[in-house]
């Protein structure tokens, strides 16, 4: 075997410390790229920015994003900070937020998410990921699909839905005082499951008794699945690379391509109407077609897709929104005397539904503390000046809001980290920077759909059982997920009331 010599030692020593001192300076100076345009920024580390903790998976991205936020001097309307090298801008401040998600909305109507490269996948080219022009035609088609008439038809599928869930509650083992041990983000998951089985794909069942492998594991690979978070905090934080991990890894299922072929088939052979949103497809695949984009062959299914990221996000609601009322008993017994006073009157019904105002409280509550979706985010898609400055933000720079950092912020919410639903009565004005659904023309275009899956599981609960947490059962938040998850799921204890 050759040994270097001295000589070799010593010019391989020079190199490597060259290389260093090289990437040194270039890191320096990339990271110093807010700093030479006057825009406030943190601390930096020279590899990752300031996003080490989420890309090593030690904090939840959008816990990270929220550390930022609050990482901020007080009074900062927005701050630069850097996903690895790349200047991304956060925003802070509920003026600044409405001037670009409003009132500039030309400029940032496009969604940083999933890159500027459209890609073929249920998960990306849907209303949530896909980019204009073809947005604006398909948010104008798919928003009737979502209205009070059509949730209306939903709300019977809901109802039904609850069915198995309740029953599967009655037969779980219980202790000798009557409690059942129950993780309420396990069973939101499989309600979730069975109503995105009978919404989406037009097709009734029953994860709690018969569960159908196939489906079941796809959608809960799509809730849990380690290879979904690598692919969400890759389009979410560092859409380049998404070439790099496929979109295939964000929901890929074959069975779930079958099921919604069989229904989509059958439907239009029979013309039977089930008030689901295969329903809504037919009448968009029999209408009028734009040149650009036609509802026909996979768009169809794309759009399906909506409803799995959708309800994954009123599933998180319900089950964050019952551990906090878990662990505030007086606030619970309010929400189920509501719950009972507008059912005693009118039934499971719709109009029963309507009047539950304090569980709206809760709930509004709920999302404020544990926003599904903490993560809002756009580009610039030309050069924009900030109003009232000098500063330029090039066009194609990444800008995010943490809904973490800002509905959390004391600037805005008293006793900002308290759970609080009386925050929401009539006459009490709710701060700008309460904004769990988004904002401007791209803002949640499924709100009502999803408070309303929130609000049937809650009361269905909330009439038959007393729920509490014990503290060592403390849920966190899973490091790993982009959207809002516990780690440890949400272990409550049931016990069955007394009527
Ligand atoms: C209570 C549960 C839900 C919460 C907290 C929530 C939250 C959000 C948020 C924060 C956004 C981003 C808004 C923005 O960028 O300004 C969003 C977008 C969206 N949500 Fe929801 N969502 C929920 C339920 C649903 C449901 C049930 C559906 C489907 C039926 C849905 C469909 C969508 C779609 C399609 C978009 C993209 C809209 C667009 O880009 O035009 N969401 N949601």
């Amino acid at each position: 075997m050759e040994f270097l010599s001295a000589d070799g030692i010593g010019i391989t020593l020079a190199l490597v410390a060259t290389a260093i001192s090289l990437f040194y300076i270039y890191a320096k100076y990339k990271l110093s790229y807010w700093k030479r345009r006057g825009v406030e920024s943190l601390p930096t580390n020279l590899i990752f920015g300031n996003f080490k903790d989420a890309v090593l998976f030690r904090t939840a991205p959008g816990w990270h994003l929220g550390n930022l936020h609050k990482a901020a001097k007080k009074d900062v309307p927005y701050l630069g900070f850097y996903i690895f090298h790349k200047p991304c801008f956060l925003l802070r401040d509920p003026e600044v937020i409405k001037q670009i998600l409003i009132r500039d909305f030309e400029n940032f109507s496009d969604r940083h998410f999933a890159g500027s490269e459209q890609k073929d996948s249920i998960g990306m080219k849907n209303l949530f990921g896909i980019k204009n022009p073809n947005w604006k035609y398909l948010r104008a088609k798919i928003t009737p699909t979502l209205t009070r008439g059509k949730l209306k038809q939903m709300f019977p599928l809901m109802l039904e839905t609850g069915e198995p869930m309740m029953k599967y509650l009655e037969n779980q083992p219980e202790n000798k005082n009557g409690v059942k041990v129950i993780d309420a983000q396990e069973l939101s998951y499989k309600y979730t499951t069975d109503l995105i089985a009978s919404i989406a794909l037009g097709t009734k069942m029953d994860s709690f008794h018969y569960p159908n492998e196939e489906f079941s594991k796809a959608v809960m690979e799509f809730f849990h699945g380690f290879k979904r978070m690598v692919a969400l905090v890759t389009v979410f934080f560092m859409p380049e690379l998404v070439e790099m991990i496929g979109t295939r890894m964000l929901f890929n299922s074959s069975f779930v391509k079958k099921v919604f072929w069989e229904a989509m088939e059958s439907r239009e052979r029979t013309g039977n109407k089930r008030g689901d949103f295969i329903d809504s497809l037919l009448q968009l695949k029999n209408g009028e077609q734009n040149s650009d984009y036609k509802f026909e062959g996979e768009n169809l299914l794309y759009q399906s897709g909506t409803f799995f990221s959708g309800f994954e996000s009123s599933s998180t609601t319900m089950s964050f929104t019952l551990m906090e009322l878990a662990n505030h008993p007086e606030y619970q017994e309010r929400v189920r005397q509501d719950i009972n006073k507008a059912i005693d009157a009118h039934g499971f019904t719709f109009d029963a539904f309507n009047e539950m105002k304090y569980l709206d409280q809760a709930i509004a509550e709920g999302v404020r503390l544990h926003p599904p979706v903490s993560t809002i985010d756009r580009y610039t898609r030309k050069d924009y000046k900030i109003p009232g400055t000098d500063i330029i933000l090039e066009k194609g720079t990444p800008i995010y809001i943490s809904l973490y950092g800002l509905q959390e912020d004391p600037r805005f919410f008293k006793d900002h980290s308290t759970f609080n639903p009386d925050r929401f009565t009539d006459d009490s004005k709710v701060a700008d920077a309460y904004i769990p659904f988004g904002s401007g023309p791209r803002m949640c275009v499924g709100m009502k759909v999803g408070q309303l899956h929130a609000k049937v599981v809650i009361a269905m609960l909330l009439r038959e059982y007393e729920i509490w947490q014990k503290p060592e059962d403390k849920s966190i938040l899973d490091p790993r997920s982009t959207f809002t998850a516990a780690a440890n799921g949400i272990v409550l204890q049931f016990r069955k009331l007394v009527k």
